[in-house]
């Protein structure tokens, strides 16, 4: 599509839904590409609306605020950020050719809740994935590990991100706390969970898959080297490119990527979780965006995952090369609630060879929010890492005035 003068009549308007650390880049992304772009989240100051042309403050999920809010700023291009989202809305809205949804409202919708997802890589796709089950009811729950899911296990909310309301079973006396916790953790208390096998897996990854406009207009599937990453507490800490694979894994890590990448459609940029043991693979779930883990890109590669999302769904060409050997990030928490923190140490973390930051401006800080990352780069990976933990070390945030 052509491209239009930012708070013109021509302009290129694009909005999205969700503005943390990940639209944020999206943003700047897409301003460099001389898009007009409006930010929304459910709090003011949100890390995107701090770069971009204007922004909202709306519940995302409340449908009606959400089509009175694309009504009248009429964007281009609607990108949810987010899973929160009213996503019927979207499917509507989409319907009615108010704007385009990306990549598409069927993927927001099917990602948004886990259940939609996993059915449709596990029955429709016949993926590899963790054996599940849907649970409403701690009576449900317990009937379905006895029925086959058995412990270890994994529940989580079915909607929820980065871990929350996420537990580990491992025995009959952890399913109560596994679904109370559960219960407060979810984004939307739907009261559903789904349950999953564990899988002993040698090392995760996120394949970073574009799905792009190509020369003559088709679509096209572009797989960024595999990022591997380290979770805790189903948030992830640290990741890496490119995680070293076999030749077999990796190939059918592609070809899972590809299938659901696929099946979602549209253009954009996607996130595939898959769990790696030896030359097998397992799907996990995927994000129809940016993911966190890709955060190394800002390192590692010639455009990074925010870029390619911009190019991909503004329909220009992508390259996914990597522009050095290796790269790692090394997530900063905040370490304390509180408002307007202020962050020590951001001059020995960047003298770190090959360090660099974001701090992200959230104006509120929680002990495990995720306020900054730093990335590194490295002729190894190993060595890629350590500067990343290193300086994300250096950086002490703190309570303002003490
Ligand atoms: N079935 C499983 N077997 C083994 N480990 C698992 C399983 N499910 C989840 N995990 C671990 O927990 C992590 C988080 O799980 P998952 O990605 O489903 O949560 P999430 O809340 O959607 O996280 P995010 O939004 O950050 O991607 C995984 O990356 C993996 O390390
Ligand atoms: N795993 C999903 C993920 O990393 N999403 C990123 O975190 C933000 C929310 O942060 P917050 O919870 O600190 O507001 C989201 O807006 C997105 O950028
Ligand atoms: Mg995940």
């Amino acid at each position: 599509m052509p491209i239009g003068t930012p708070l013109s009549p021509s302009a290129t308007r694009v909005m999205l839904l969700g503005s943390g650390e990940l639209g944020k880049e999206v943003a700047i992304a897409l301003q460099r590409l001389g898009c007009e772009v409006i930010a929304v989240d459910r709090y003011p100051h949100a890390p995107a609306m701090q770069v971009a042309h204007r922004s909202h403050v709306i519940a995302m999920t409340d449908g009606a605020a959400l089509r009175a809010l694309i009504e009248q700023e009429r964007p281009a291009l609607v990108v949810p950020e987010i899973e929160a989202i009213a996503t019927a809305t979207l499917l509507d809205i989409e319907r009615e050719a108010l704007t385009e949804v990306i990549p598409t409202a069927r993927a927001a919708h099917l990602t948004m809740n886990r259940e939609g997802i996993r059915r449709l890589a596990a029955e429709t796709l016949g993926l590899p994935t963790s054996p599940f089950a849907f649970a409403s009811s701690l009576d449900e729950l317990q009937a379905a590990i006895d029925a086959g899911i058995g412990y270890p296990c994994v529940v989580k909310p079915v909607m929820s991100s980065s871990g929350k309301g996420q537990s580990v079973l491992r025995s009959a006396d952890d399913v109560r706390t596994a679904w109370d916790y559960a219960a407060s953790g979810g984004r939307v208390d739907s009261g559903r969970v789904i349950v999953e096998g564990f899988i002993d897996f040698d090392y995760e990854i996120t394949l970073l898959t574009v799905r792009a406009r190509g020369r003559d207009g088709q679509p096209e599937i572009h797989f960024c080297a595999p990022v591997g990453h380290l979770q805790q507490n189903g948030d992830y800490i640290e990741s890496w490119q490119p995680q070293p694979m076999s030749p077999l894994a990796l190939e059918r890590a592609r070809d899972v990527a590809g299938c659901v990448v696929d099946a979602l459609g549209g253009r954009g940029l996607f996130g595939v979780e898959l769990f790696v043991k030896g030359d097998e693979v397992w799907f996990s779930e995927v994000s129809p965006r940016p993911h966190d883990t890709g955060l190394v890109t800002l390192a590692s590669q010639t455009l990074s995952e925010f870029e390619l999302h911009a190019r991909a769904i503004l329909g220009l060409p992508v390259d996914t090369g990597m522009r050095v050997p290796a790269a790692a990030s090394a997530v900063i928490y905040g370490g304390v609630d509180a408002v307007g923190i202020v962050f020590d140490g951001v001059a020995d973390a960047l003298a770190v060879p090959g360090a660099d930051l974001r701090l992200f401006g959230k104006p509120e800080s929680f002990v495990r929010r995720r306020m900054g990352v730093a990335v590194a780069s490295a002729d190894d990976i190993d060595t890629a890492r350590s500067r990343a933990r290193e300086a994300a070390g250096k950086v002490k945030p703190r309570e303002a005035g003490q």
